[in-house]
């Protein structure tokens, strides 16, 4: 199985480029309006054009009520629901019903008690996208370029699917796969010039990273 790789919040034409030729398997776009990275439902129904086919777009919300929800779905069409809030397990299975997309539910880490988390939405997300923990007063619940103590995850029931996220930069994404042997992995600041602001070249230094730690998943390549 290949390793999924998701490059999150994407604005210009040249970063979606760059996250395609790269070969991402995820392109997430951020509807959050305190995010240096959120973006319009008109941008992102244009831009998500060029992942067909190719990847999965993925609409990242953050306690998203039902009309803003119906607006980002109806008009980009996503391929996939990232709830990047405290959207309750009910929450998650009632918008499964609804709209018929796989969701992704994040989680919040910095202790091992945090993974505990996982175990209410098991059967109802679809996936899991594991992200350090926000720093105290931080205004964006992800996105913030840190990451957690990986370690915790060596203890993880290795059914759960997840995405490994939180502060993942070409410097540390080799370590960051060998220790966790995650089925996917996701990043944003790391990819940047500037909040918000991708940067092709730290792109592909990204997947040029992950590809020469092995794109297949570690224990495959074994
Ligand atoms: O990236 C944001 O600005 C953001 C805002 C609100 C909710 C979620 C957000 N990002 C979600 C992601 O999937 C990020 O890629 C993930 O948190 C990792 O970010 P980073 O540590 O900067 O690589």
């Amino acid at each position: 199985m290949e390793l999924d790789i998701k490059i999150c919040g994407l604005k210009t034409e040249e970063a979606v480029a760059a996250a395609l030729d790269g070969g991402a398997s995820h392109l997430g776009f951020i509807f959050f309006e305190k995010s240096p990275r959120n973006v319009a439902v008109k941008a992102a129904t244009r831009l998500r054009q060029a992942a067909r086919g190719r990847a999965k777009a993925v609409a990242v919300s953050v306690d998203a009520d039902d009309e803003t929800l119906a607006h980002i779905i109806e008009g980009m069409e996503p391929d996939m629901l990232q709830l990047h809030g405290k959207e309750s397990p009910e929450r998650v299975a009632a918008l499964k019903a609804r709209y018929g997309l796989p969701v992704m539910k994040a989680v919040s880490v910095r202790e091992a008690a945090d993974l505990e988390g996982i175990g209410a939405y098991r059967g109802i997300a679809d996936r899991f996208l594991l992200d350090a923990k926000p720093p105290v007063g931080a205004e964006l619940p992800g996105g913030n370029g840190i990451p957690f103590d990986w370690r915790l995850l060596t203890f993880l029931d290795g059914d759960v699917d997840y995405m490994l996220s939180g502060g993942l930069n070409a410097a540390n994404i080799g370590a960051a796969l060998r220790l966790c042997r995650p089925r996917g992995i996701d990043v944003s600041s790391g990819v940047e010039r500037a909040p918000g602001e991708k940067d092709p070249d730290l792109i592909r230094a990204f997947f040029h990273a992950a590809c020469g730690a092995g794109r297949a998943r570690p224990e495959e390549t074994a």
